[in-house]
């Protein structure tokens, strides 16, 4: 039996490490044999790519090529086999960040990306996207207060603003896969909207 797929999404300071942990011991407590994993990243060559994309200055197609070459690896290292052996993985970002950085934050075409995401997920798809939506204001004001800036995170508003934009189309295009949250709430409402969405599923 093919395990869950779980996806969190959202412009950077959206909120996800704050309540990823809690949604994945509320999955274990139900039962479920939990797999923690991130993007860019996820196997020690997707990391050593991670490091790459985060810090070294390339053009927009480069760096889609790099974050998907990882991506290719991390589904047929990690990914596959974890729903294969009925695992649920739970993934800090997966394909939609490629459609909102590099699409509408850097501005590659679309059809390149939805090339190479048949040709290295084959149609895979989370089974839920947990969005965590905001103001790219507010964004940057949380981003402000915690930590140093990478280069995606160095970006102006604008960025992030189309980014954000790149997310809203995608749920557009898959309402029944996304689950929107209000992320501009306190961490308590934040946390309300992820179990209702999750009890609504019966997880
Ligand atoms: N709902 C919230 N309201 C106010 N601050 C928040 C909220 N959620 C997270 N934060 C704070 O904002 C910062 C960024 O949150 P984080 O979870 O690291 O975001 P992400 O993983 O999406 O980049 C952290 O300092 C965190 O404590
Ligand atoms: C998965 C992915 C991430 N990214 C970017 C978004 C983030 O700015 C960055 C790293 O993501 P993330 O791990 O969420 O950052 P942090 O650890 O600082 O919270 O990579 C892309 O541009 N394309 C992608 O396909």
């Amino acid at each position: 039996m093919s395990g869950r797929f779980i996806t969190f999404e959202g412009i950077d300071g959206a909120g996800k490490s704050t309540h990823i942990e809690a949604v994945s011991a509320r999955l274990r407590a139900a039962g479920a044999d939990v797999l923690n994993t991130r993007e860019p990243g996820g196997t020690a060559l997707a990391e050593q790519l991670r490091e790459l994309v985060l810090h070294q200055g390339m053009d927009a197609l480069t760096e889609a090529l790099l974050v998907f070459a990882g991506r290719r690896d991390h589904i047929e290292q990690v990914i596959r086999p974890a729903l294969a052996a009925g695992r649920t993985v739970v993934s800090d970002r997966f394909t939609d960040a490629s459609f909102a950085y590099q699409g509408g934050g850097r501005g590659l075409d679309g059809h390149v990306l939805a090339a190479l995401e048949g040709w290295v997920g084959h149609g895979l798809q989370p089974d839920l996207t947990i969005w965590f939506d905001l103001p790219a204001e507010m964004a940057a004001a949380r981003r402000a207060a915690a930590r140093e800036a990478d280069r995606f995170e160095q970006q102006d508003l604008h960025f992030f603003a189309r980014v954000r934009a790149g997310y809203a189309a995608r749920a557009e295009a898959a309402p029944e896969r996304f689950a929107r949250i209000d992320a501009s709430l306190p961490v308590d409402a934040v946390a309300a909207q992820i179990v209702a969405v999750l009890e609504a599923r019966g997880w």
